[in-house]
């Protein structure tokens, strides 16, 4: 960028590591509206919390209301929606915090531009693997009702697409696991990623 000279700090992204006696990372949780992300997200960061770990949670319709209030469902807008929110959670794991994220983020290209902003050995990408049929019988905010009466265009999986991850590194099927089974794994798989090498 013409003009814009980076300013270097002195205190490093190792330095606050050793501060809060832990790695920083992104724990990214995919998945169609309704599959259980919100709910797995939050007590995730309950238990890593429990274990003075700090967290914070970033989640889609929270972001939508302030730093990305305008952006609809578009998939340029989903784009950016979620081009942004990297770069807040880059900014976050700078700051040494743990990030969790609960997106539906439905395409394999924007997850892979999320992957790329925040580089690819701070992102944990957890797929909730949650049948549309299932989350339609969910429909714990309406939205499926109103996305089938044509009340609400480009519905993920209903009317708009949801590609489900090729690679992720934590597969969950909220329809034959309970919920504990499933932090288990989840927490199984973040703390040895975020301990400190001597
Ligand atoms: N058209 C359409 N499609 C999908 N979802 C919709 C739509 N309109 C509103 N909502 C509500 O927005 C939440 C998803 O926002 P996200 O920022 O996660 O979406 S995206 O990653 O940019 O695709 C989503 O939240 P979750 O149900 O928690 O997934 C919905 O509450
Ligand atoms: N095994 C499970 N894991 C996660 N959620 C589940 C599970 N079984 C049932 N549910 C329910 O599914 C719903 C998922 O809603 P939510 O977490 O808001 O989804 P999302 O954030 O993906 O839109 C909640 O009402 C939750 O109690």
């Amino acid at each position: 960028m013409k003009n814009i000279i980076p300013q270097d700090y002195h205190i490093s992204r190792n330095d606050r590591a050793s501060s809060k006696k832990h790695q920083s990372l992104v724990v990214w949780f995919t998945g169609l509206s309704g599959s259980g992300k919100s709910t797995l997200a939050s007590l995730v960061e309950n238990e890593l919390y429990k274990r003075k770990i700090h967290t914070y949670s970033l989640d889609g319709d929270n972001i939508r209301g302030g730093i990305n209030k305008g952006l609809g469902f578009s998939a340029s807008d989903r784009e950016e929606n979620l081009r942004r929110i990297a770069e807040v959670a880059r900014l976050f794991v700078d700051a040494g915090v743990l990030v969790i994220g609960a997106f539906i983020s439905p395409l394999e290209e924007d997850r892979n531009k999320v992957k790329n902003i925040i580089g690819k050995d701070d992102f944990i990408e957890i797929f909730v693997d949650t049948s549309v049929e299932e989350c339609e019988k969910r429909d714990v905010k309406g939205l499926y009702k109103k996305a089938r009466a044509g009340e609400i265009k480009n519905f993920t999986g209903i009317s708009a697409p949801y590609e489900r991850p090729c690679n992720p590194d934590i597969i969950i099927k909220t329809e034959s696991s309970s919920i504990e089974e499933s932090i288990n794994k989840v927490i199984n798989y973040i703390l040895p990623r975020i301990e400190l090498s001597n």
